[in-house]
């Protein structure tokens, strides 16, 4: 039996699946590392807990399973986008990474879009967003100069942790995308938006294809995975990308919806010179000369696990939602927003802040659980409408991430974005895209398709309910008036989140 690996560096944790010829996930697992938040607004992690973990769960993973290592051929990653590593000359990180959902940088948001103007969508495709790399960039050569100076090179979460497994430096096309540093289109470095700035070209890491071999193991780093060292290690791509590739959105007409930390709705592009002006982003693929529109919540998962953590921290996610299919759908009049953390699609605003509406005395503690499950779906469902209003037919979604574990969840997707809800064997969409990944750099297939073919195994199709379709519809109004009429109160509030 042969086998690959896909490892996805997310935000809670990684996961390690062990994937074989067939494509049946044959064991994986799970470590979850913290996440520091020092000041409101703030999110960092530490890139040697990412590269301990991992390694660790490798080892977990090949105990468990028993799999010969001789018979794994190749491993690689997806990773948590835009997540700022500085390294220095000898590859030593230089202060915690900042990530993806630290909202520090509003102000380097305002300077990129007051010096570039429209050469930033013409090049990076996309707008400032808080999220992005290159304002983090620009927040430390502002308030940190003396750790930029010493920075060779930056990187991504997962093109750090494989530069740990294998001494290579290098980010691949759709992680590099997330930076707003990419001429999207071209494919290079905008050498324009580095000199804007004064940033060297140099800090820019080698680009690869997401496929691309990019080494083998570190002896030290296969004996303690429980690995040959001579096992392949293939570039890997951005976790959204991934996830594009383990729920098979590899051709027009394709979307997924992916409920993981924050939530995505991304459809497949294969034009390049389309720009979405913003309203979406729109980044290149894990398939080569391929791209993708998303739309992103930014505290989609995080907003279930936040309100778990807060009011019921002992119980599972099982137990909390168990019973939920029982609460009325609008859930007795109580309406959420997920904006805990501020959002980006349709509002790029990192001050807005989450609500409910409606509080009654009659409500319990299923009544919040299940408006927080609706109030993120709704966010979700304003992405797939701009998708829709792009021209494009959203008919049929593969949902994948950690909130595609729920059946409710599931079926409530369904009635709210009123399309067909495709379930897969593993939920582990970005993990077993990376397994894809490798599973095509070792050769086994002659293009991702073909690989999605024996590797993607559909579990169930959840379809839209009219009667539930309809009350949602008319919930959907209110929710989408509800960001409007908080904007205002939330800026005031600002001034006491301490
Ligand atoms: N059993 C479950 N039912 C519903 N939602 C779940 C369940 N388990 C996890 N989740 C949701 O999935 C999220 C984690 O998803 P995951 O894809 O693992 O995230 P990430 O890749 O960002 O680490 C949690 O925040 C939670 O909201
Ligand atoms: O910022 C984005 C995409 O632009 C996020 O989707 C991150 O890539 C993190 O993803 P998860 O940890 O939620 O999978």
């Amino acid at each position: 039996m042969k086998y690959v690996i896909g490892i996805d560096i997310g935000t809670s944790a990684v996961k390690s699946v062990l994937v074989s010829a067939e494509g049946k996930v044959v064991c994986e697992h799970s470590e979850s590392y913290p996440l520091h938040r020092p000041e409101p607004g703030w999110s960092e992690q530490n890139p040697e807990d990412w590269a301990d973990r991992t390694i660790a769960s490798l080892r977990r993973l090949m105990e468990k399973s028993e799999a010969d290592p001789a018979d794994v051929e190749g491993l690689s990653f997806s990773g948590q986008m835009h997540g700022l590593v500085l390294v220095d000359s000898k590859g030593k990180v230089l202060r915690p990474a900042i990530l993806w959902n630290d909202t520090r940088t509003t102000q380097q948001c305002r300077k990129i879009e007051k010096t570039l103007g429209s050469k930033l969508l013409d090049i990076a495709r996309n707008r400032a967003l808080e999220g992005f790399t290159l304002p983090k960039i620009l927040w430390v050569q502002e308030h940190e100069p003396e750790i930029l100076s010493q920075a060779d090179l930056f990187l991504l979460p997962k093109d750090y942790v494989r530069y740990r497994l294998t001494g290579s430096l290098g980010m691949d096309y759709s992680d590099a995308a997330g930076t707003l540093l990419l001429d999207v289109a071209n494919k290079v470095w905008s050498s324009e938006i580095a000199e804007a700035f004064d940033l060297p070209l140099s800090l820019c890491p080698q680009l690869v294809e997401s496929s691309e071999l990019t080494g083998t193991l570190l002896p030290e780093v296969a004996e303690a995975a429980g690995l040959l060292p001579s096992t392949r290690v293939f570039a890997g791509g951005a976790d959204n990308a991934c996830g594009a590739i383990g729920a098979g959105i590899l051709g027009e007409g394709k979307t997924m919806c992916s409920i993981g930390t924050s939530g995505v709705v991304l459809s497949y592009e294969s034009r390049k010179d389309i720009n979405p002006q913003g309203k979406m982003h729109f980044f290149n693929h894990g398939e080569e000369n391929a791209f993708y529109v998303m739309g992103v919540t930014l505290a989609a998962g995080h907003s279930l696990s936040w309100f778990k953590d807060t009011f019921a921290k002992e119980a599972s996610f099982d137990h909390l939602l168990e019973g939920i299919e029982a609460v009325p759908a609008g859930s007795g009049g109580l309406l959420f927003t997920p904006y805990i953390s501020g959002e980006r699609t349709p509002h790029a605003d990192a001050d807005i802040r989450g609500s409910f509406i409606g509080m009654d005395s009659g409500h319990t503690l299923k009544h919040f659980a299940r408006s927080v499950m609706e109030g993120i779906t709704f966010s979700l469902r304003e992405s797939i409408d701009i998708i829709r209003q792009s021209g494009k037919d959203i008919t049929e979604v593969t949902a994948i991430g950690g909130g595609a574990l729920n059946e409710v969840w599931l079926q409530m997707q369904a009635d709210i974005f009123n399309a067909n809800i495709i379930k897969l064997e593993s939920e582990q969409g970005p993990a077993m895209g990376a397994a894809m990944l490798a599973a095509y750099g070792c050769e086994w297939f002659s293009s991702l398709a073909e690989c999605a073919k024996v590797f993607i195994r559909p579990a169930k199709t959840y379809s839209p309910d009219p009667e539930q379709a309809e009350v949602y519809s008319g919930l959907f109004g209110i929710y989408q008036d509800v960001y409007g009429q908080t904007k205002d109160l939330n800026e005031r509030l600002a001034a006491y989140r301490k």
